[in-house]
Order: C-alpha cells, then structure tokens, then sequence
C-alpha cells in the first residue's frame, strides 16, 4: 500500500522530469501500480484509514510523485456539479482546450509540496482529454472547471511542470484575464 513517505516531495529532480509514455497494453505491473495510486487517493479520503496511516486527503496522483517517470495519473473526486471521477490513465494528453482560463480562488498546493505557496494559478476552463484506462479501454474526457483544473495538475506533474510554475510572480493574486473562478463555473 502507498503511504507518504512514498510520495516524492520538490527537489527531487524526478518531479522535474518529462515522464515516458507508457507501452499498451499495461504490464501487469504498471496495472498494479496504476491500481494502488487510485488506492491511495480513495485511502486518503476515507478517515480511518487516512487517520491510521497518517495520509494527506488528496484528490490525484501523479507516477512521478511516487518517483516513476512514467504518463499514468490517479483521480478521485467529486467536482462542484457533483459529478464523481475516480480513474487511473495511462499515457493521459490534451487534445484541445478553451482560451478561456479558470482558477481556484484559494490557489493550490501539492502531495509533493509541504509548504503553503500562495497565489492564482491559471489554467484552461476547459478542455479534452484522452488516455487508457484501467480496463484498457481508450477514453476521451470533456472536462471543465474543478475536474479540468485536477487533471491539468496531475497532466503537468508528467511534464515536470509544478503548480507554482504558472503563478504571475508580479502579481500572484491577479485574476487572469478572460478567466472565471472555478467555484463559479
Ligand atoms: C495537495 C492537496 C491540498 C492535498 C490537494 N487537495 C485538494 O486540493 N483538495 C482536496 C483534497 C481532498 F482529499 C478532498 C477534498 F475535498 C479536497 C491535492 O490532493 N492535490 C493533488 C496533487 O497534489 N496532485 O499532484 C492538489 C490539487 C490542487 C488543484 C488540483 C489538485
Ligand atoms: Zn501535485
């Protein structure tokens, strides 16, 4: 079972990495350890097993974040819509999204970063995905809002990038232009 001194935390060059894609169908063994990452995440959030094993509620997870720089990402959450998205993908890439940016008023933090790092971080408001699942099936995601800001955090972690990269640093609070918060969406 994955537990946080698993987790890789900044510095690490892995986190900096560009992760390789994944080949299909899975091995066995990146099945498993797709398969423990969506684990982790539901562990996290369920308050015995978190208070026990002393996780950090999270909503994904990003291979290279348990230092495998391989493109497979775990979600579980449920977005402001009440829409639920629990799911592993291998080799996860977007395929289009909007001009217009949304963002989380109270910023972001990370699995991987144990400090407070305040500041808006934009992101696209909305936008397409494909990716295989854990049943090896090919799957297209039109996400937006809450759902579209989560996966663009984990696709990210696959390119190396982390969430204070895209902070303004002139202006770390400024709303971006042509953007609306997340919690409005
Ligand atoms: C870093 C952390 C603050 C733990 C963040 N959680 C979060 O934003 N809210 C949250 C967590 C819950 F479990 C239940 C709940 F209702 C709300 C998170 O999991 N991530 C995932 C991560 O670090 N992936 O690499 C960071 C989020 C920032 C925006 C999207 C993902
Ligand atoms: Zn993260």
């Amino acid at each position: 079972m994955i537990t946080m001194d698993q987790i890789v935390r900044e510095g690490d060059p892995v986190l900096r990495e560009k992760a390789k894609e994944v080949e299909l169908p899975a091995s066995t063994k990146d099945q498993e350890t797709l398969e423990e990452m969506l684990q982790f995440i539901k562990n996290s959030q369920n308050e015995e097993i978190a208070k026990k094993y002393d996780l950090r509620p999270g909503v994904g997870l990003a291979a290279p974040q348990i230092g495998l720089s391989k493109r497979m990402l775990a979600v579980h959450f449920t977005d402001f819509n009440d829409r639920e998205y629990s799911m592993g993908l291998f080799n996860p890439k977007i395929i289009s999204h909007s001009v217009e940016k949304t963002y989380l008023k109270g910023g972001e933090g990370c699995l991987s970063v144990d400090r407070d790092v305040p500041g808006i971080v934009p992101r696209y408001a909305r936008i397409t995905i494909k990716g295989t699942n854990l049943n090896d099936e090919e799957v297209k995601l039109r996400l937006k809002g809450y759902a579209a800001i989560v996966f663009q955090h984990e696709i990210d972690h696959l390119d190396g990038i982390m969430f204070y990269d895209h902070i303004n640093q002139n202006d770390p609070l400024h709303p971006p232009e042509n953007s609306t918060p997340a919690d409005e969406m």
